[in-house]
């Protein structure tokens, strides 16, 4: 099942629904608007404030307190709300899906919004996870960025039976906001985004509590004095608590399972710092930096990212 997929022309959405508007909800939104994706993009979100906000914004063109008037009529429905929020949406709009809709979502997640979800959908509509792997520290409407997908990972984790045209319209739309597609088994991706994404984030959490807690011994030392390598965690660990708690709490097995290989290595390093294994330090940070080289070659990072907005806001 695994490919990465072409751009083909694409046909717009008639009715795109978005259900949760903050930061990937907005991303969506802007991107289909800027590239002409949908005829109708219909938002909704249980916040009173964001959903005004998206108004504000005119991020869309009907805006709906309930998830269930939004997904009306609508050909594509893509839920962008935190993961642990996944079912009460599906139980939401379970009634108000046209026949032969597309239902996806941007979970960081998959096995447990497949779990959540799929047990409250009809038959009648085709259930396609997604994860666009394309995100910053900012949450909310005002987060949105029109560009945020392009040149970035977008994986599908269909179902074995799923219908084939169905599929392809999904990749197509991913395609045309600039992502690149693959498709792979859900639990497979919740194992290799445990890895590349998830113990990242737990481990920047950790070292800016840590830093914190030495905050009073250092008096203020630590903050005052922290580097670029510190300043990036923090970027890090300023991500939404929402999103990130319920991304642990939804991936455990595969996130211990990657933080008991981590904590392993760990030990290794504290050992050879212990005993002056300088060797062992020097062969692992030489394999690390090709890692780093190797990604900037393949053009999926530059040095300093710009969401387009000039910098650091
Ligand atoms: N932030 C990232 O970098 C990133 C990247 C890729 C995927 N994701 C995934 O995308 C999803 C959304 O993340 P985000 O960063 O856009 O979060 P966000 O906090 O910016 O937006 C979430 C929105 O969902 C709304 N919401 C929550 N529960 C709801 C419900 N039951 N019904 C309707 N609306 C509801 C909130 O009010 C909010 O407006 C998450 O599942 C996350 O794992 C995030
Ligand atoms: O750049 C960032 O701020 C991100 O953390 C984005 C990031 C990631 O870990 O790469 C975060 C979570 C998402 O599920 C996808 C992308």
């Amino acid at each position: 099942m695994n490919g990465t997929v072409e751009t083909k022309d694409f046909q717009p959405i008639e009715r795109l629904a978005i259900i949760g508007i903050g930061l990937i909800g907005a991303s969506i939104a802007l991107g289909a608007r800027k590239r002409g994706l949908a005829r109708h993009i219909a938002i909704a979100d249980r916040s009173p404030t964001n959903l005004a906000r998206a108004e504000e914004l005119g991020l869309g063109d009907s805006y709906h307190a309930g998830a269930d008037a939004a997904v009306k009529d609508a050909d594509l429905v893509i839920c962008c709300v935190p993961v642990g929020a996944s079912g009460d949406v599906a139980r939401e709009i379970a009634r108000g899906l046209m026949p032969g809709a597309i239902v996806s979502d941007v979970g960081s997640v998959k096995g447990s919004v497949v779990a959540q979800m799929a047990p409250h959908l009809p038959k009648s509509v085709h259930f396609i996870p997604g994860h666009p792997v394309a995100g910053t520290e900012f949450s909310g409407p005002d987060a949105g960025l029109p560009d945020l997908f392009v040149k970035r990972w977008c994986i599908l984790t269909p179902p074995d039976d799923v219908d084939e045209s169905a599929k392809e319209r999904l990749i197509g739309f991913w395609t045309a906001l600039g992502a690149m597609v693959e498709c792979m088994s859900a639990e497979h991706h919740d194992l290799v985004l445990a890895i590349t994404s998830h113990v990242p984030h737990l481990i920047a959490y950790n070292i800016v509590g840590t830093a914190d807690d030495l905050e009073a011994v250092t008096e203020s030392e630590v903050m005052k004095f922290s580097a670029g390598g510190f300043r990036d965690f923090t970027r890090i660990a300023a991500s939404d608590p929402t999103m990130w708690r319920d991304v642990f709490l939804n991936n455990r097995e595969a996130v211990i399972e990657v933080l008991g290989r981590f904590t392993e290595d760990l030990i290794a390093l504290q050992r050879a710092i212990r005993w002056g294994e300088g060797d062992k330090l020097f062969d692992l940070f030489t394999r690390t930096r090709a890692i780093r080289r190797g990604i900037i070659d393949l053009g999926q990072e530059t040095e300093a990212p710009d969401f387009g907005r000039g910098g650091e806001r």
